[in-house]
């Protein structure tokens, strides 16, 4: 099943630098076990935003939950998910 992710962060100014980087070291560590599993096929970042479009391959809306839930960053970003279906002119299916 794939969805759509769009990732907006917002990490608070006044967060200490330390537990910034340390948090997004984490997230960056996440997000590369998840490509590398194949679950991740996608992360583009939008151009001029701290924001990012995904594409994540999982199994079930639990799952998908499971793995958002479990970024580092979760606490702080706004997240859509949209989920995709087969377009029935789509050359490719
Ligand atoms: O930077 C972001 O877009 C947020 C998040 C997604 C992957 C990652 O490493 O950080």
């Amino acid at each position: 099943m794939l969805f759509h992710v769009r990732m907006d962060v917002r990490i608070p100014h006044d967060m200490d630098p330390g537990v910034r980087a340390d948090i997004v070291a984490r997230e960056k560590v996440y997000a590369a076990d998840l490509q590398r599993a194949g679950k991740w096929p996608h992360l583009w970042r939008i151009v001029g935003e701290y924001s990012n479009i995904s594409i994540f391959d999982v199994d079930s809306t639990d799952e998908l939950h499971a793995l958002i839930s479990g970024l580092p960053l979760f606490s702080f970003m706004d997240i859509k998910v949209t989920p995709l279906a087969t377009h029935p002119s789509d050359i490719n299916v």
